[in-house]
């Protein structure tokens, strides 16, 4: 017949099995476990990523801008800007230069005092939060007919080690018709006020028939199709979501990753075509990357 163990049999187990999980268990389960199936590992939301997976070399400056611990000046003049070539598109595993799908030039920003000033305004935004990495500076220029098609800033890779948390598309000139950046996904807010940032119906019928070339398409990667117009505007703003209107020195955030770390699908936006003039863009990216765990 089985019969219960002892009260004091089952405190004397504790006593021996509280220090062997201590001391031993939960030394190896963090040693070969992700950092993300530990329980107490609460210090940030985002979490499945895979031990194995290199990420990005998050000292490498070609690509992200190091905390290096350089004064600067928040009141310094702007100084370095490289030579443009043209932009690149970046599906996760390859970069090549696609102009049905990016038409602009881009040049690397020197990190000079309004550049370094810029990155930590940006940190800051953020909460100065862990594992956040700003990535370097590209200014993108639009010329007549320039655009970016439908696309995510995120690639889903951080479980290969990491992934674009968020975005600051940033207008630094905008001489220009047309080029708005569009969010397909998302709804028109109430009221008018909103009229100064985001493009309205009622202005594309009063501006009549000046504008084209900024029709979206449907489906994976449309954007820049042909308009017709007041009337074909009116009609493509009813249905396409939001456009920012480019305005110099405004700036649009929005995050791109879950708590989870997948990707908001509400984030599809699209840079509508240059119809004259010129747009200078500025995105500034929050690569997220949590820090490898060495195995052995
Ligand atoms: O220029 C814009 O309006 C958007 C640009 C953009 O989406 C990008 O560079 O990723
Ligand atoms: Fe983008």
């Amino acid at each position: 017949m089985s019969s219960m163990p002892k009260l004091s049999t089952v405190i004397s187990w504790l006593i021996y099995l509280v220090p062997v999980y201590l001391f031993v268990l939960n030394p190896l389960l963090q040693q070969f476990l992700p950092s993300s199936f530990t329980p107490w590992n609460t210090s940030d939301a985002y979490g499945s990523w895979d031990d194995t997976a290199p990420g990005i070399n998050v000292t490498d400056d070609s690509f992200i801008s190091p905390e290096d611990g350089v004064p600067f000046n928040c009141a310094g003049e702007p100084e370095g800007l490289n030579k443009y070539t043209p932009s690149i598109v970046y599906d996760g595993k390859t970069e090549r230069v696609d102009p049905t799908k990016r038409l602009s030039d881009r040049a690397l920003l020197d990190r000079d005092d309004t550049v370094r000033c810029l990155e930590e305004r940006a940190r800051a935004f953020q909460g100065w939060r862990p594992n956040l990495y700003i990535e370097r500076m590209w200014a993108q220029r639009y010329n007549a007919s320039g655009h970016y098609r439908h696309h995510y800033d995120w690639t889903g890779s951080l479980a290969r080690g990491g992934d674009r948390l968020s975005t600051f598309m940033v207008y630094l000139g905008a001489d220009c018709e047309g080029g708005g950046t569009n969010f397909p996904r998302l709804q028109m807010p109430v009221g008018k006020q909103w009229c100064r940032f985001l493009e309205c119906e009622d202005e594309a019928t009063d501006e009549g028939g000046s504008e084209s070339g900024l029709g979206s398409g449907s489906g994976a990667d449309s954007g820049a199709g042909t308009g017709t117009g007041g009337e074909g505007r009116l009609a493509r703003l009813k249905k396409d979501g939001i456009t920012f209107k480019p305005i110099k020195g405004n700036a649009v955030f929005w995050e791109n990753l879950r708590a989870d770390g997948t990707g908001y699908t509400e984030t599809w936006h699209a840079a509508y075509p240059v119809t004259s003039g010129t747009k200078v863009g500025l995105n500034i990216w929050s690569w997220y990357q949590p820090p490898r765990r060495k195995l052995g």
